[in-house]
């Protein structure tokens, strides 16, 4: 919709524009000319640098350098390292210039500020953009200005700056569509952002990476990206309502915002799986910004136990467990859980700690029950942590008498003896060293020679290796009955048993489940005194409706000085199934409830408005959902009576799906059902490729996967294979609806015989059935 104050036609405008488009245009490649000139006198500098520092070091003679050498090497370095920060600094900005030299800015804005005599016109882009001192032909999207483009309506509106707050009266919203260096169209929005941009966008076909939303962010979404208050941002979003999207934008503002001192290692993100990374890794890199640390919670933990394996991804989903071991393992995720190990550790300041013995020579040098005496030998005011490092220096100090009294011993005397020449030059500090005498001599070397094969004990004792881990969380395993009601909890002695005995046996086996992951680390860092990463300034959860109480707790006690975003969709929780539904508000308790905001995001962007009438018919008892109003074809169900006839329709379907030039994803329940239908596939002649791990990549071209995997993606057109009947339990709505929110335009279900019951609620308006192949 074109404006109606405008005076000049259409045609005339859009000229008007484009020459001020082109105008900017011109301007950024001779910044980019200057900057490159920049970049080569840089360059030259740096090899004349680099080559006078060669010069000095050849000049040096011998071992000891000149004073002077050293301080003109000083020098050097410094001018080095100040050439190539300013080096990096020009390629980074010559970078972002490319960039905006194809879409110098997507929006325009008109206003006036409150007390000011004139209007103002703005244009946004992915990076300012100035000719001269602070005469700026583009706004930053995240400048404090930006936000009313994504935030208000017409007229008076507020924005946040550094300062406070800020009001203008806003004339004109305009969005742009710029391919390179044209402008394809504008439109002239009243409220935020038209729908039309949005559409466009929307309509697009996935790809293997996400993009980036810089264009198009909604106003609900603009709230989480530009809040720099909360220490919990808690965010509920329907599938595809752009979460994932937001933090990544979000990520973007705040590195932005707080440049200097905020950087992209202060930023943390945990995100479902490892594929999930690699699909996300071009968004912050696009934007011009540096990829924050990324990991998935269990790389966090399983890092700091290389000899121990972590249950796996496919392991962790496919277990099947009953009603009662679904009580232990929901006890000990809990918040309770957590209280219940920082009280107990509290019990270890008085007695019970356990420790190994430390040996030497396979003799036991000092035997657990001394440490354990001294350890407790320190008093009440001492902490776990503090107790421990007391016991250190001990153990060292009678490490070093022991190389006064080991000296002497006659194994000692034979090696000495039967040194050969190598060996004795090698032990002495020059080779003319000179003694007083031969007994002097003997004890250099004696010193020398237990010294060394002590170091493996000075190791151990350093790394803490005399600490009984394992049978300290053992014990508190085994005092859990003691100190707490289990039966109000639904769990009987025996389970509890088997739940430590469980433990014990993987553990012999060298292998940890999940859920004694973290209490494991948790106990461990309780001991040690270790405290958490206090530099890391934000962090961020997604899918966090896959976490439990329990880990965010430790997540909050790693990083205790972080701000937390935390994103998630309660009506996608594949792992922790109906336990997620409390989870907001155990997150919550973490928290001051003043510094903790909650926001929900109901439009979903991702599906066209019949996929997500389909999926969200399948919720129960969901969050609320809004579909976007984009049209496609009705979701279509292809029932088989065999599964050679299913096969033959999923062909089908992927033909059809190829014509519309839609990649397909085949989402099958679990890693097994993926593998076999893959295989199927290939038996046709039909290629596809298969993502079994994680680790993998993903690929271009119809792609097979297990359900788990599938977290988090999105892709043109998804077959949901064997939604059978006896497939699913009742409780695995949210797995289903998972599967199915991940279509952005196609989605098929198949099922073999009857259809499962988590689909037969979905009323028959929402789909087509085709019977035959
Ligand atoms: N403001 C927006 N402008 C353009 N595209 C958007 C916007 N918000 C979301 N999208 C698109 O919608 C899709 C879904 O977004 P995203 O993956 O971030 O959602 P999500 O909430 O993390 O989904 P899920 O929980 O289902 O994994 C993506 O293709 C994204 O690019």
């Amino acid at each position: 919709m074109m404006t109606d104050k405008s005076k000049v036609s259409e045609l005339d405008e859009k000229q008007i524009e484009q020459a001020h488009l082109d105008d900017v245009v011109d301007k950024i490649k001779k910044s980019e000319t200057k900057l490159q000139e920049h970049i080569t006198v840089a360059e030259e500098d740096l090899k004349v640098i680099n080559d006078a520092f060669d010069d000095i070091h050849l000049g040096v003679s011998g071992d000891s350098i000149s004073m002077d050498a050293a301080l003109s090497i000083h020098q050097q370095q410094q001018m080095l390292d100040e050439r190539n920060n300013s080096w990096q600094q020009s390629r980074q900005r010559l970078d972002i210039l490319k960039k905006l030299e194809k879409t110098p800015f997507f929006a325009r804005l008109d206003f006036q500020e409150k007390g000011e005599p004139k209007k103002e016109s703005v244009y946004i882009g992915l990076s300012s953009f100035t000719d001269e001192k602070d005469h700026f032909l583009v706004y930053d999207w995240r400048a404090p200005i930006s936000s009313i483009y994504y935030d208000g309506k017409l007229g008076e509106v507020t924005y946040q700056t550094p300062d406070g707050e800020q009001s203008v009266d806003l004339f004109l919203k305009r969005q742009f569509l710029v391919e390179d260096g044209k402008i394809k169209a504008y439109f002239d929005t009243q409220e935020t952002i038209g729908d039309q941009m949005l559409l466009e966008v929307l309509d697009g076909k996935s790809s293997t990476h996400m993009k980036g939303i810089v264009k198009t962010i909604q106003t609900e979404q603009n709230k989480i990206i530009r809040d720099t208050k909360s220490k919990l941002l808690f965010v509920q979003g329907a599938a595809g309502s752009g979460k994932t999207s937001a933090i990544l934008q979000r990520i973007a503002f705040l590195l932005y915002r707080y440049r200097g001192t905020l950087t992209s290692s202060q930023v943390v993100m945990f995100s479902p799986n490892s594929l999930f990374n690699d699909y996300i890794k071009d968004v912050l890199p696009e934007m011009g910004e540096q990829n924050m640390v990324q990991m998935t919670y269990k790389q966090f933990l399983a890092r700091r136990l290389p000899n121990l394996s972590v249950e796996t991804l496919s392991e962790q989903f496919e277990t099947v467990v009953d009603t009662q071991s679904k009580n232990v393992g929901k006890f000990v995720s809990d918040l309770e859980f957590f209280k219940i190990m920082t009280n107990y550790s509290k019990l270890l300041g008085q007695s019970g700690m356990a420790f190994k013995d430390i040996k030497f020579q396979d003799k036991v040098f000092i035997p657990k029950e001394k440490i354990q005496e001294i350890y407790y030998s320190y008093g009440p005011q001492y902490n776990l942590g503090n107790r421990l490092d007391a016991t250190v220096d001990r153990l060292v100090k009678m490490l070093r008498r022991k190389i006064g009294s080991e000296m002497r011993s006659k194994w000692v005397s034979e090696r000495i003896e039967n040194l050969s020449k190598e060996q004795l030059q090698a032990l002495y500090v020059t080779a003319d060293q000179e003694f007083k005498n031969g007994d002097e001599e003997r004890k250099f070397l004696a010193r020398k020679i237990v010294t060394a094969m002590m170091q493996g004990v000075y190791k151990y004792i350093k790394q803490l290796r005399f600490l009984n881990v394992a049978t300290n969380y053992l014990n508190f395993l085994k005092a859990v009955p003691k100190i707490i009601d289990l039966q109000k909890h639904g769990i009987t002695d025996e389970q509890w048993k088997k739940y430590v005995t469980d433990f014990i046996q993987n553990f012999n086996n060298k292998q940890i489940s999940m859920n004694n992951l973290s209490p494991y680390l948790y106990l461990y860092d309780l001991v040690t005194g270790k405290h958490g990463e206090l530099e890391m300034k934000f962090v961020f959860i997604d899918e966090i409706q896959d976490y439990t109480p329990f880990q965010l707790a430790y997540m909050k006690y790693k990083f205790p000085r972080a701000r937390y975003t935390m994103l998630g969709d309660l009506n996608q929780s594949i792992f922790t199934k109906k336990n997620s539904q409390t989870l907001l508000s155990e997150a919550q308790s973490l928290f001051d409830a003043d510094e903790t905001r909650v926001v929900q995001l109901v439009h979903s962007y991702r599906s066209t408005k019949q996929i997500t009438d389909f999926t969200k018919a399948m919720l129960t008892n969901g969050q609320k959902i809004e579909p976007f109003n984009r049209n496609g074809d009705l979701p279509n169900l292809l029932q088989a009576q065999s599964e050679a006839e299913s096969v033959q329709q999923v062909i089908k379907q992927i033909k059809a799906n190829d014509e519309h030039k839609y990649t397909t994803a085949i989402i099958a329940k679990t890693l097994a059902d993926a593998d076999q239908l893959h295989k199927m596939l290939s038996e046709q002649g039909v290629k596809s490729t298969l993502i079994r791990s994680e680790n993998q990549r993903l690929a271009t071209g119809t792609i097979v996967l297990p359900s788990f995997l599938a977290k988090g993606l999105e892709f043109d057109a998804v077959i949901m294979w064997d939604a059978s009947k006896d497939k699913f339990d009742e409780d695995e709505q949210q797995l289903v609806y998972t599967i199915a929110s991940r279509a952005m335009h196609r989605l098929t279900i198949t099922s073999i015989g009857e259809l499962s019951q988590l689909l037969q609620r979905v009323p028959e308006k929402y789909y087509q059935i085709e019977e035959k192949a």
